[in-house]
């Protein structure tokens, strides 16, 4: 019998406490073994594992720039305990077998517990529904439904997969981008910025329209919508008006929608070229409140790595996405906690109580308490680091913060009981 003993960390910023971890639940610290590995956690803070609603893992199909094992790995020095692996892989995981072959390379890697996300339509073409049921009752058990990287577009199709997954409390989450407001050359948001770059814009609008649309099909349906990436103001404007009328409406924000604007495109520097694009400050200072007064629910990191030679081009022809794991909880406290608007108890809610319920994940997101399944992690609120995109166990390199000085907080992950992170 394996026992860890975390001495003295400051569980959720309420007390410190020690915490005994023994067969993968946590236990009453009082009945440590004398064989027990002891980790001094003076000055730290305990939060439940992290858990992101939106990774791209790219196994199968582009195991050059990700795998489930680096992927996962990626996730374990971030702080996550479970990732959900989008559904837009080759071939794309649009069946039972599908999802349940990604859940075993999960299992295999032993990183963190990997949820396969299904696709909404087959082969994520916006035509068809998928096999949801089949994937909602195979032994995968899929809830969380996508077809992002794409828009589900058809408003009858959408108004289906919602009315559909009801009876198996699942949740459509949308990738909101009206693809005729936005073309598709559309790669920075439609502002004085694109006009000057010469580089096609992709108007707030074409977020905010697809929302007020599906909400009100989430009311129609009395179904759970979940919205990607919210980037724009007037999308938080549709969410709290949906939300105050009792419309059952989640949403995350990516910590990249939360730092950097869209000034960071004048340099065509394609590593921030991103879907839905960085926005101008005016936004992302919305986006801040928000997710403080939780109109937007969650932080989802939309890990997009991508290999070097999709990514190396002229930006117009570059592909969209950039890494986010390692750093998600260093940037959500460089924007939310040093600047007063969450309090650790909110990041604990944002990065893992509310992600876990709104996939419905049982033994994530839990309280540390003792009978509690052992999923947290360690964080150090004073350590900064200069992030560097080569100390990364991503495979790809498409990061936004190379170079940038940012907390550093991770100091130890553990998932199931076994320390899958140590710095
Ligand atoms: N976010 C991105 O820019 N890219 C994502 C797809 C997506 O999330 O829309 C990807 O799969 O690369
Ligand atoms: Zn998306
Ligand atoms: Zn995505």
């Amino acid at each position: 019998m394996t026992e860890l003993l975390i001495i003295g960390s400051d569980v959720l910023g309420e007390g410190r406490r020690d915490l005994l971890i023994r067969d993968g639940v946590l236990a009453d610290p009082a009945t440590a073994g004398a064989a027990v590995e002891r980790v001094d956690a003076d000055g730290l803070v305990a939060l439940p594992g992290l858990v992101d609603l939106h990774t791209h893992l790219r196994e199968p199909g582009r195991e050059d720039a990700e795998t489930v094992e680096s992927g996962t790995a990626a996730a374990a020095r971030g702080g996550f305990t479970a990732v959900l692996a989008m559904a837009n892989t080759v071939p794309v995981t649009d069946t039972a077998e599908a999802a349940q072959y990604v859940a075993a390379l999960g299992d295999r890697a032993g990183h963190a517990q990997v949820v396969p996300v299904g696709a909404v339509s087959k082969g994520l073409a916006g035509q068809e529904l998928a096999e949801l049921g089949l994937m909602a009752r195979s032994s995968a058990g899929v809830r969380f439904f996508s077809d992002d990287g794409h828009c589900v577009d058809d408003s009858r199709l959408m108004r289906r997969a919602l009315e559909y997954i009801r009876a198996f409390d699942g949740v459509i989450a949308q990738h909101a981008q009206d693809p005729q407001l936005a073309g598709v050359d559309a790669c920075c948001h439609e502002g004085e910025i694109s006009g000057r770059l010469g580089l096609a814009g992709w108007p707030s609008v074409a977020e905010s329209t697809i929302v007020a649309r599906d909400v009100q099909l989430a009311e129609l349906t009395r179904s759970r919508l979940h919205v990607c990436h919210v980037s724009t103001a007037e999308t938080v404007e549709v969410l709290r008006w949906a939300k105050g009328r009792g419309i059952q409406v989640t949403a995350e924000v990516t910590p990249h929608h939360l730092l950097l604007t869209t000034d960071e495109v004048i340099g065509y520097d394609p590593t921030f070229k991103v879907n839905p694009p960085l926005r101008p400050q005016e936004h992302v200072v919305v986006l801040r409140e928000a997710l403080a007064d939780g109109t937007i629910d969650a932080v989802a990191t939309d890990h997009a790595p991508h290999a070097r030679h999709d990514k190396e081009h002229a930006f117009g022809d570059a592909a969209f996405g950039m890494v986010g794991l390692e750093t998600a909880l260093a940037v959500v406290m460089d924007t939310m906690v040093e600047t007063g608007r969450l309090t650790w108890s909110g990041v604990a809610d944002r990065l893992s109580v509310t992600p876990a319920r709104i996939a419905r994940l049982g033994g994530q997101g839990r309280p540390l308490t003792v009978g509690e399944p052992a999923n947290l992690c360690l964080v150090d609120p004073t350590a900064r680091a200069v992030v560097d995109r080569d100390r990364s166990a991503s495979l790809s390199r498409n990061n936004p913060w190379h170079g940038r000085d940012l907390p550093d907080p991770i100091q130890l992950t553990v998932w199931r009981g076994a320390i899958t992170y140590r710095r």
